[in-house]
């Protein structure tokens, strides 16, 4: 570290699908500097895998065989995140229906999250100036000695609206249950569930805009800074 330099800063940043986890990291890790991880990619990036390969999702000791085998790479500028696996840039396809209806089967299994955990560490280590991290268990597992946590929650319907914007005319209905559906698994299965440390700061965004919440993010991040 050079003389004067500040000591790297780790955010984790945790909560459900459409709490606005990706917005606020990306501009809060923008304003202050920080590199940033959305975690959430890797795991759709390993489930784009396994379905590319033909492995069945409904199978955990096949996708377990066989977690060990794609490159994942992610790049960490929070202007302009990119994800690869064994070279391709699948940044687009992580993000289809299928996908998404699949990952939270792949994300279950414990030999998947190993591999991936021990990536997200290499990367929060490896930032120079810190790194905001958000996903499901970052609070709680992934980082548990973060400097800042925050869990990040709104209401269902919140976040149905959220996500069901940005698919343009989503049934903001299917769009609701298919959330609450994936958060469920995601809360209930047995390797690091989905769910707020004990030291986290719970936001509630269903009624703020997400410039409030970024503004409220870097305060909290600029008093432990300052406390440091
Ligand atoms: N506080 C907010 N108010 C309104 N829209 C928001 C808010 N936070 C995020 N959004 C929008 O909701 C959508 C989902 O946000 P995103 O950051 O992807 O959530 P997550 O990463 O938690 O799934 C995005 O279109 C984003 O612009
Ligand atoms: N730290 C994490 C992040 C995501 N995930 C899994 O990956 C899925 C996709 O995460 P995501 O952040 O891209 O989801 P969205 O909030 O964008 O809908 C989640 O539903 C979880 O199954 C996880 O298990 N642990």
């Amino acid at each position: 570290m050079e003389n004067g330099a500040a000591k790297p800063v780790i955010v984790a940043i945790d909560g459900p699908s459409g709490t606005g986890k990706s917005s606020t990291s990306k501009a809060v890790a923008a304003q202050l500097g920080l590199s940033y991880l959305d975690t959430g990619a890797q795991y759709r990036a390993i489930t784009w895998w396994m379905v590319a390969n033909g492995i069945d999702i409904e199978d955990p000791t096949a996708i377990a065989a066989v977690a060990g085998k794609p490159e994942i790479v992610s790049g960490t500028e929070p202007g302009n995140p990119t994800i690869t696996v064994d070279g391709t840039d699948v940044s687009g396809p992580i993000r289809t229906q299928e996908v998404t209806s699949k990952v939270s089967a792949v994300s279950a299994v414990p030999d998947v999250r190993a591999r991936i955990t021990e990536l997200q560490r290499t990367l929060a280590t490896s930032a120079e100036a810190g790194i905001v991290v958000e996903g499901r268990d970052i609070g709680t597992t992934v980082l548990p000695d973060a400097d800042l946590k925050i869990f990040l929650t709104a209401s269902p319907e919140a976040r149905a609206a959220r996500r069901s914007g940005e698919l343009k005319g989503a049934d903001v209905n299917a769009t609701r249950d298919a959330l609450v559906k994936r958060d469920a698994a995601d809360s209930s299965r047995k390797t690091s569930p989905l769910a707020k440390a004990d030291d986290a700061v719970e936001v509630d965004t269903t009624e703020l805009t997400l410039q409030q919440v970024i503004e409220c993010v870097v305060t909290l991040v600029e008093e432990k800074r300052a406390g440091k």
